[in-house]
């Protein structure tokens, strides 16, 4: 069974190892989390062609070699090719994290369906019985989880933000993380007005309590 975690990669070096489809998809990922990206293949997609352009990643035109490896913290293996994904895996250091495309068990990491809304992340993993099914499951949850939601998630930050500066009594504290994470809170729409209302409230009880 895997150890989920969320990966802190922002600038961290991340080599991909094969330039074609699933080089590619993974790389949009990397990307999201703003890796730094090599990419060494001698032939790579116009996707990633375009994303070189952009000076989003750097394209090492080239074969395989284990010094490829060098500095990288991850590493993923994606030819199409299996004795050049085995050498990969075979040059990769312990402490360095790998992925190959096409062994799941030689790999210290899968990656997982993901969606992002906002602040939001759901990662969708079935250890390797299906990643397609992974993909289904991502399907039906972003029907659910809407573009909404992740707004909604993003003003539940800021709230929390500002509670954790302003509010310093812990059982208040508690009452309104409670309160704005309430479906009926999400649902009612207007949130910043229904924070406020809710905000005047809690101090008013404050004074009531005070004067009792
Ligand atoms: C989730 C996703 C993330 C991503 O890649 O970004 C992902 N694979 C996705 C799609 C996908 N992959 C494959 C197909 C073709 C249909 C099929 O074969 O079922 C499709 C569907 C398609 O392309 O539409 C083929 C495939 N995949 C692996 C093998 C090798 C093997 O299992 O031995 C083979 C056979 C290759 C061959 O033919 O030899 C292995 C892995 N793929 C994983 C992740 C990891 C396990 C995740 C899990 O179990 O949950 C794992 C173990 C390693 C890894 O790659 O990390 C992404 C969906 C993203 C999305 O849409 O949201
Ligand atoms: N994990 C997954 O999600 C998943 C999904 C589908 C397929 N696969 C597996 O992933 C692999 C890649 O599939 P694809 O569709 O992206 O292949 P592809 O044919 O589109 O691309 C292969 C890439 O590997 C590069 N390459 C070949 N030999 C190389 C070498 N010696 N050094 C560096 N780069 C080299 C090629 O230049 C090309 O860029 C296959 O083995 C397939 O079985 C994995």
């Amino acid at each position: 069974m895997g150890y989920p975690v969320m990966l802190n990669i922002a600038n961290q070096h991340v080599v991909v190892i094969g330039g074609g489809k699933v080089a590619e998809r993974k790389i949009h990922g990397l990307l999201e989390a703003k890796a730094n990206i090599t990419v060494v293949a001698p032939t790579i997609t116009s996707g990633i062609q375009q994303l070189e352009a952009a000076g989003k990643l750097i394209w090492r035109q080239k074969t395989f070699s284990p010094d490829d490896l060098e500095e990288a913290w991850v590493v993923i293996a994606a030819t199409n090719n299996r004795d050049v994904n085995e050498a990969v895996a075979k040059a990769a250091k312990p402490y360095q994290l790998i992925n190959i495309a096409d062994d799941p068990e030689r790999s210290n990491f899968h990656v997982p369906a993901v969606i992002r809304r906002g602040r939001l992340t759901i990662a969708i993993s079935t250890g390797g019985a299906s990643p397609t099914i992974a993909q289904q499951i991502r399907r039906q949850l972003e029907e659910l989880y809407d573009d909404d939601y992740g707004r909604y998630i993003d003003f539940l930050y800021q709230c929390r933000q500002w509670i954790l500066r302003n509010v310093h009594d812990e059982q208040k504290r508690k009452e309104l993380f409670k309160a704005i994470a309430d479906e009926s809170f999400r649902k009612r729409g207007d949130w910043e007005e229904e924070f406020e209302q809710l905000l005047k409230n809690v101090i008013k009880e404050e004074i009531r309590r005070k004067e009792e």
